[in-house]
């Protein structure tokens, strides 16, 4: 039987927070200043395992953003005319500050979104990574020239688009701010951050590590409390200066900055929910198989958007699967994420916690040692479930259709042919990621082929990297960041010049 956790928060006093020098208390980056919410408060930010205030961070609105779109735009000449080679420079310089600094930024993560410290720190290098990509690629962004014809000679050239304004999600703080800032400023436009009212600490502690490499005005972060961010968003939106958008979050808020951005028809990012499928096939090599689902499923506690969501395992081999993974699950450890040996840690709040709980039916299996654990833990621990779905009934249960973005782990059997499963792998409204277990690469390639997603993981259950293009189809999202030319071309406009009636 499931318990129920009282609707309470404990409030402790401020956590023993490591005193990092990376964080300007109470202030934000704008125009290269470190500003205090004049007119307004500031919001709290809380340890996610204990409740605790660890911090705090300017509550800025429509009139400091409109500021930081100002110091964006004054900057954007110098910054655009930098050479792409001094901008690679810089971009280095910052990557190799984030690095220097990875145990702080990682230990300020895990203390602000809960993460373990273990995925925190594999989260640094994540995002350090995306600068590094970029302050490659970006002297790579050249045109093309067509010198067919006698009297003319016509080429392209690659511009920066200008300013751009980034809001992101509070699951990989560090590295979803890099994954978009590092391609923009490496194609030359200065941005406008607007980190998660959750995370606000390491987006400072990142531009922080910045103020040496970048000018003033390039990179800006605006913080808002939660009630704020939709008007910051319009600001965003609305501004003329303000020429590419890219979002990462909700589908929900997704669609609504979509809609929003049609008034000055902006270049547009958006990454945004998943569901993905997780399919065993009867081939498979099963302990590859459990490796590759507990990688996907329980990464920051099922709180990614690429987290195996549907596991669709054949008849042959369900049993001897479920068995195998219930004994990987059995062996997580939930706990504070700064805590030795945790690989299960809080989710990021109580609201989330609650949503994810109601999702998990009384008759899921969870082991008593983990309901016990989370009960002591506190109300944003969750004891990672798994629920069987039988996918004959009219509906399958909220668990199947729904992102779970937590710990919960609906196991679903399938007969039939290959074709038979892709159907039921493609019955859904997102499509972002899919992962594929088979002895048999053809088949598994011919399935992964034909699955409506923009990414898939075959005998792989981890395959962000900055290397190749993150996306999805449908209403996960539009656009590509990271990989050879997808994610910087977010950021820059392809100029045709023909210079004619040369007569060489
Ligand atoms: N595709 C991806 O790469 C990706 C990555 C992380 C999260 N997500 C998705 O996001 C969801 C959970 O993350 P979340 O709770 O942070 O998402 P969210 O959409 O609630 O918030 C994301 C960001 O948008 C801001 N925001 C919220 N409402 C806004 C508005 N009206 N205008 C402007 N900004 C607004 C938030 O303050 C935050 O900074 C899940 O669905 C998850 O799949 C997708
Ligand atoms: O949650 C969304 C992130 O994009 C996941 S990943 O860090 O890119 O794998």
């Amino acid at each position: 039987m499931m318990r129920r956790f009282v609707r309470t928060r404990r409030f402790g006093t401020r956590a023993d927070v490591d005193e990092t020098v990376l964080v300007v208390p109470g202030k934000t980056l704008i125009g290269g200043e470190w500003v205090g919410a004049q007119k307004r408060a500031v919001f709290p930010v809380f340890d996610p395992a204990t409740g605790d205030v660890v911090g705090s961070a300017p509550d800025m609105g429509a009139a400091e953003t409109e500021i930081a779109i100002d110091a964006a735009s004054s900057a954007l000449e110098s910054w655009r005319r930098t050479s792409p080679r001094d901008r690679s420079r810089r971009l280095r310089q910052w990557h190799d500050s984030i690095v220097e600094r990875r145990e702080e930024l990682a230990r300020l993560m895990t203390l602000e979104c809960g993460k373990p410290l273990a995925e925190a720190r594999g989260e640094v290098d994540y995002g350090a990574s995306f600068v590094e990509w970029f302050a490659e690629e970006g002297p790579r962004c050249v045109g093309s020239v067509d010198a067919s014809c006698s009297d003319r000679r016509m080429l392209t050239t690659r511009q920066a688009v200008g300013c751009a304004g980034l809001i992101t999600p509070w699951n990989f703080p560090l590295g979803m701010i890099t994954r978009k800032a590092g391609a923009a400023l490496a194609a030359g436009c200065t941005v406008v951050v607007k980190p998660a009212e959750d995370t606000p600490l390491t987006a400072l502690a990142l531009a922080k590590l910045a103020e040496g490499a970048l000018p003033p005005g390039a990179l800006n972060v605006v913080t808002a409390a939660r009630a704020n961010a939709p008007a910051v968003g319009e600001v965003l939106c609305a501004s003329p200066v303000v020429r590419a958008l890219s979002f990462t979050g909700s589908t929900e808020v997704g669609k609504r900055l979509y809609a929003q951005c049609a008034g000055t028809v902006k270049k547009l990012g958006l990454e945004l929910g998943g569901n993905a499928p997780f399919v065993v096939l009867d081939d498979a090599d099963l302990d590859l198989a459990v490796e590759c689902a507990m990688a996907s499923k329980f990464r920051y506690s099922g709180q990614t958007c690429v987290c195996a969501d549907r596991f669709l395992v054949h008849d042959a081999v369900f049993d001897d699967f479920e068995d195998r993974l219930l004994r990987a699950i059995r062996k997580l450890e939930i706990g504070r994420g700064l805590d030795d040996g945790v690989t299960l840690g809080p989710l990021i709040n109580q609201r989330a916690a609650d949503r994810v709980r109601s999702l998990i039916p009384d008759d899921a299996a969870v082991f008593d040692k983990h309901a016990a654990a989370a009960r002591a833990l506190g109300p944003t621990f969750v004891a990672p479930a798994l629920v069987r779905v039988d996918l004959d009934l009219d509906h399958p249960p909220p668990c199947w259709d729904n992102e779970n973005f937590g710990p919960v782990v609906p196991l679903a059997r399938f007969r039939g042919d290959d074709d038979a499963v892709i159907e039921i792998a493609n019955r859904h409204a997102t499509g972002l990621a899919a992962y594929v277990v088979a002895g048999d690469l053809r088949r598994a390639w011919r399935i992964a082929e034909r699955l409506e997603t923009g990414m898939c993981g075959v005998n792989q259950g981890i395959i962000s990297t900055a290397t190749m293009p993150f996306g999805g189809v449908k209403e996960s999202g539009i656009g590509r960041e990271g990989g050879i030319g997808f994610g910087i071309s977010e950021y820059l406009e392809d100029k045709y010049l023909c210079f004619g009636n040369l007569h060489f």
